[in-house]
């Protein structure tokens, strides 16, 4: 374990089928080409559901409500000069179609074929918690 933590807040959104919304790292991030569920940072004096909401925004272009944030799990995993501790959310209702304003795709995908895309490693034991639960 080396250096701070970061509290990055991620989301499954679930549609009517149960598919759960993956979204791929664009070429210059890092882990770029990884799978991962929509979100980001929490900024300082922001509450984790509010920077969620701002983050499916800018990411997606879609808008919910704290009200419709369920949380689910989360990730507690050591990078070489972080500590990632991300909760994770499901959402089941938004407003708008989900759109990569920054990822280079999107995939709706069922939770158990999760495991047929990589994803980073914090993810690992959040699949597992999303097949139980959907
Ligand atoms: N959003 C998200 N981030 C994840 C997941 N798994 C995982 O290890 N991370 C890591 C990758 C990054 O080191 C960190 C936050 O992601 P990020 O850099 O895209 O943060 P951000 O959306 O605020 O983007 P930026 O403005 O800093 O570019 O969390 C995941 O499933 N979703
Ligand atoms: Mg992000």
């Amino acid at each position: 374990m080396s250096g701070h933590i970061l509290l990055v807040v991620a989301c499954a959104l679930v549609d009517a089928d149960r598919r759960v919304l993956i979204a791929q790292r664009p070429e210059g991030k890092s882990m770029a080409g990884l799978w991962e569920f929509p979100g980001g940072k929490v900024e300082p004096g922001e509450s984790p559901e509010a920077a969620l909401i701002r983050e499916l925004e800018e990411e997606l272009g879609v808008s919910t409500k704290t009200a419709c944030l369920a949380p689910v799990s989360f990730a507690s995993h050591s990078y070489e000069t972080f500590h990632l501790l991300m909760p994770l959310y499901v959402c089941r209702k938004w407003q708008g179609q989900p759109q990569a304003k920054e990822h280079s795709a999107l995939k709706w995908v069922r939770p158990q074929a999760l495991r047929d895309y990589p994803m980073p490693p914090a993810d690992e034991p959040l699949i597992a918690a999303l097949c139980d639960l959907l």
